[in-house]
């Protein structure tokens, strides 16, 4: 029996990076420290487990059963947690939604299916496929520059008037669309996907924000939402800004590699932080750069 906690999901969300050892296997050492890192250090509210941040299209089912297992027995319920299941593969979506239901994660999360442009009946069909097979909260994760799926309001609608979707992971530079989901849908639950955007999309009150910087930079993340809770704007403008200093430093030097490097100099020193092929891993040079970044900027 699912929690149904997905309705508490709110703040700021580390979307989990994973570091794989020489042959492609998890390191769970390493990975049990940057979840520790997440919630000792960063304070996050929660985790979203198995995002693209995660190479989580690069690995197998089981090992993404083993992902999920090692997360929520790390984090036991000090925070929420959010599975990604979704895929190409819907069948995979369900098998892993219902895994992830049975360990008690807070809500499932499903990006909408890529590669083939699907037409939106399709990719309807495939959130209540998972949403009638799953029993737990669905949070949409929408990214249409990596996934070609663009959605509007009426689509979102569509989508929202599904029993059990609750939420829209909205990872876009579209601010008319989001003033319009808001404004249409305030009992949905909105967050911010881009996290270099966090504060014009705080302004518009989104509920939370999921994001792969927020692994090393969740304290300022934090700071920016609550500054525009606070109506300090002054504020979280210099806060974005300086996270932006950082986020472009580390987009040019290699967005998980360099991610998975900070955390390493940030004291999760256990084993390999290598990344799933054909994913590359760091070079000498992005160590370097790495490193400066992690002196100026963090
Ligand atoms: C593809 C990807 O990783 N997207 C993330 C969330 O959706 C973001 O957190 C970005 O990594 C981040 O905003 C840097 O561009
Ligand atoms: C949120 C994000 O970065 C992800 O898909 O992992």
């Amino acid at each position: 029996m699912a929690k149904r906690n997905g309705k508490n999901i709110k703040g700021i969300i580390s979307a989990l990076l994973v570091p794989f050892d020489e042959e492609g296997r998890v390191n769970e050492a390493g990975l049990r420290q940057i979840i520790r890192h997440n919630i000792d250090e960063m304070k996050v509210d929660g985790l979203y487990v198995g995002g693209s941040t995660g190479e989580n299209f690069l690995i197998e089912t089981d090992v993404k059963k083993q992902i999920f297992d090692i997360a929520k027995d790390e984090s036991k319920d000090d925070i929420h947690l959010i599975a990604q299941v979704g895929g190409m593969n819907v069948y995979e979506a369900i098998e892993l939604g219902q895994y992830a239901t049975e360990l008690g994660y807070d809500a499932i999360s499903a990006v909408t299916p890529f590669y083939y442009k699907f037409s939106f009946a399709e990719v309807k069909e495939y959130y209540q496929d998972i949403v009638n097979a799953v029993d737990n909260d669905l949070i949409i994760y929408s990214i249409p520059v990596l996934t070609g799926i663009e959605m509007g309001l009426k689509e979102f609608e569509e989508l929202f008037a599904l029993d059990n979707i609750i939420g829209v992971k909205f990872t876009a530079a579209d601010f008319y669309l989001l003033e319009r989901l808001r404004h249409s849908f305030p009992d949905v639950l909105i967050y911010s996907g881009f996290d270099e955007m966090l504060f014009p999309a705080a302004i518009y009150e989104v509920d939370g924000a999921i994001g792969s910087t927020y692994n090393v930079n969740g304290i300022r993340a934090r700071g920016i939402l609550e500054a525009v809770k606070d109506n300090d704007l002054a504020k979280a403008r210099q806060l974005q800004k300086e996270s932006n200093d950082l986020i472009e430093a580390i987009l040019a030097n290699g967005l998980y590699p360099t991610l998975k490097r900070l955390l390493q100099l940030e004291g999760c020193d256990e084993g390999p932080f290598l990344s799933r092929k054909p994913m590359a891993s760091i070079t000498d040079e992005q160590l370097e750069e790495a490193k400066r970044i992690h002196e100026e900027l963090l």
